[in-house]
């Protein structure tokens, strides 16, 4: 047999590629297989795209590749080529989706060079002691499946091969259950399961479920979870038994769509309406799309789950391309908690509370529940201020303010919340000299603080990204709101989803109003999502949940639908209004974004951008079906010393807007280097 000598490979660099490299006789590397390459002066890993009958530069220039690392079976083709479609659909080099999506140990060259690899990082795992002792299951609450539920997990079972399922089951309605049905099913058939959750902090949770459910079935190692909160050797393990097959059951947040499954009969993604499966940097992949496209490949069902699907989602069901499942009840309660909203404008609030809502909490603590207090802001004031000169706590270098933080044994700092900038709060106003600083508005801590002191008997607790900071400390304070621990909980989104509180009765919203006049033309549809989840975590095992949401505007739609726990009718006039504005679901879109030094660069930029759609005979055939907006400075134009502004791309059609980038993102990319500019692209994007 000839000794195929050409191969192509994925490298994880800027650049377009492709790369193509020798193998010397004395080595032999397939497909899938990572190999260790010379890149410049470096030496890199990278992956094996295919075998190729010639090299696309002269023969003399290709380098021969330095070692093949076979400690794993090779990447499956699926594997590869589910990376191939995701770095042309997001217009990204195929090196820069594949390696990332794997564990550090595994593509780093020092992990397999050097006197302390010891035959790599896949043999170092394999010998260290098994140290995984089979505990006693957590304790299982099997139910059986009420008639809805049970609808919906027949449904689900009946179906060959590939189909997208919107799952829409109100908060607390035991999708959950749904999923372990569906999962037991596929499991039993010898075939992978792939299960998504929006946060971290709900990993703890659902593995838990899964464990309980599923240890019995699968073993211990069956069940590997996938998240970047992992230490490095946890991700190794993880990923090692997924490909090897010997994971059963892969829960992970929104990385996990890139784990290489060997069987999989299943994918299901809880939360579907998630911002979360939104990556925000790198690979700007949504991996709720990307779930989809990858149950189409594997010919499997994908369920998508939620009490507030997406406004793509409901009308990919509502024209029948979605199978749409409904669960309209409650499994424990079956009421749904009385959403009120407390008009703020007639009364006098008292720290950010109005009257009612402090009684309400009084009356909870009574009666030995607990309250969620939700409150997007996190720090103690979100400015200071200088009433008798106007200055504000601007950061240095980001045009937002700074926001007040108390911070335990360091005493009070100013912080920006894009830029990380840390400052000290001056002692006096630095324009006028005036010694009299207020604080205006507050935040979780704020809430905290002034809770505390209202209720000094209730335990008071905050969750945000401040109090959660140190690894394990969320699951801590998870623990300890489950356990009945906690009486008054503050918290930001991170509380506000998934979770299955027993004691909680009382939800109270403090500054929803804050969303309600937001640019961006998905903000009332996330407002209803984010207020709908957060309301849906109240009496969910106890009957007379209630929230109270305190508002300026009662009278918003997005209100009154909530009150009435009306996300048909809301999702339904959306949408309308969506057709009549050309917007998404009814046209796609993309988004570039510059980066400069001033303002004036980027749009300069972006304009140039812009005016090839007109001037390049080759894009001629594309201006009737491709609507560029002009570009505009983004809503905060500063951070960290960088100016932005974005140029919107739309057009109705979805593969004439992927036909178009084609052509256009090379011109953009010469343009981009011409100006020495940095800039992303933004496929699908979610926030504009
Ligand atoms: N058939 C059933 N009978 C009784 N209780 C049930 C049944 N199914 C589920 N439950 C219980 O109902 C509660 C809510 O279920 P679950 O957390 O799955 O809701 P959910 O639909 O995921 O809600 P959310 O969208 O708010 O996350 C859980 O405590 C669960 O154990
Ligand atoms: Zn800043």
């Amino acid at each position: 047999m000839k000794h195929n000598q050409w191969i192509r490979v994925a490298l994880d660099v800027p650049l377009a590629g492709p790369f193509d490299y020798r193998v010397p006789e004395s080595l032999q590397a397939i497909k899938g297989q990572r190999v260790l390459v010379p890149f410049g002066r470096r030496e890199l890993v990278g992956i094996v795209l295919e075998t190729i009958e010639s090299p696309s530069y002269p023969e003399d220039q290709v380098k021969d590749i330095l070692m093949v690392f076979d400690d794993l079976s090779p990447l499956p083709q699926d594997w590869l080529d589910f990376g191939l479609f995701a770095a042309s659909y997001y217009h990204r080099p195929v090196g820069e989706v594949l390696l990332p999506a794997m564990p550090s140990a595994l593509r780093k060259p020092g992990s397999y060079t050097g006197k302390l690899s010891k035959g790599g990082p896949v043999a170092r795992l394999d010998r260290r002691k098994k140290t995984a002792i089979a505990l006693a299951p957590p304790e299982d609450n099997t139910h059986v499946l009420n008639e809805e539920q049970q609808e919906a997990v027949d449904a689900v079972l009946a179906i060959k091969g590939f189909k997208t399922v919107l799952l829409h089951g109100v908060t607390g309605s035991g999708k959950t259950e749904v999923y372990l049905h569906l999962a037991l099913d596929v499991l039993t058939k010898g075939k992978q399961v792939l299960f998504l959750v929006p946060e971290i902090n709900l990993t703890p949770q659902f593995e838990q479920a899964l464990l309980a459910r599923f240890q019995q079935v699968v073993g211990l190692d069956g069940i590997a979870v996938l998240h970047s909160g992992l230490a490095e050797g946890e991700r190794l393990k993880a990923w090692v038994a997924i490909q090897r097959g010997q994971a059963r059951i892969v829960l992970g947040t929104r990385m996990a769509i890139f784990a290489p499954l060997q069987q999989a009969g299943l994918i299901i993604v809880d939360e579907e309406h998630d911002a979360s499966y939104k990556q925000q940097e790198g690979l700007r992949y949504s991996a709720r799309d990307l779930a989809i496209w990858r149950a189409h490949q594997l010919d499997i069902p994908v369920v998508l789950g939620s009490a507030t699907p997406s406004l793509e989602s409901w009308q990919h069901a509502n024209v029948g391309r979605y199978l749409k499942l409904t669960l309209a009840k409650r499994a424990k309660t079956t009421y749904m908690p009385a959403i009120k909203l407390v008009d703020t404008k007639q009364i006098k609030l008292e720290q950010g509370f109005a009257p009612v809502v402090l009684h309400a909490i009084r009356e909870r603590l009574e009666r030995g529940e607990q309250s969620l207090v939700f409150l997007n802001r996190r720090g103690y004031a979100p400015v200071i201020h200088c009433a008798s000169c106007g200055w504000m706590s601007q950061c240095p270098r980001c045009s937002v303010y700074t926001v007040l933080h108390r911070m335990p044994g360091h005493g009070n700092v100013l912080q920006c919340h894009h830029c990380g900038y840390y400052g000290r709060v001056p002692v006096k106003c630095p324009d006028c000299g005036n010694q009299d600083l207020e604080m205006l508005g507050r935040g979780t801590q704020r809430v905290e603080e002034y809770l505390q002191a209202a209720f000094p008997q209730a335990c008071v607790e905050r969750i945000d990204a401040d109090s959660t900071r140190l690894k394990g400390s969320a699951r801590k304070l998870f623990d300890r709101v489950h356990s009945g621990e906690i009486d008054i909980l503050v918290g930001t989104q991170m509380v506000a989803k998934g979770h299955d509180f027993r004691k909680l009765g009382l939800v109270c919203v403090l500054n929803a109003d804050a969303m309600l006049f937001s640019s961006d033309f998905r903000a009332p549809e996330k407002l209803f999502a984010q207020l709908a989840q957060v309301s849906g975590r109240a009496g969910r095992h106890v009957a007379g949940g209630e929230v109270l949401i305190q508002t300026a505007y009662p009278e918003q739609a997005v209100y009154q639908a909530l009150i009435r726990h009306d996300y048909d009718t809301f999702a339904n006039a959306s949408l309308e209004e969506r057709k009549i504005t050309h917007l998404p679901p009814f046209s796609h879109q993309v988004l570039i974004s510059a980066q400069a030094k001033t303002v004036n660069q980027a749009m300069q930029f972006l304009l140039e951008t812009r005016q090839l759609l007109a001037s390049q005979p080759q894009l001629s055939g594309f201006q009737a079906a491709i609507n560029m907006y002009d570009p505009v400075p983004l809503r905060i134009v500063r951070v960290a010393h960088v100016e932005r502004a974005q140029l919107l791309v739309e057009s109705a059609s979805r593969p004439v807007l992927q036909a178009f980038l084609g052509h256009w993102l090379p011109l953009v990319q010469e343009i981009g280097k011409r100006h020495r500019i940095r800039y992303f692209t933004e496929v699908d994007p979610l926030e504009i």
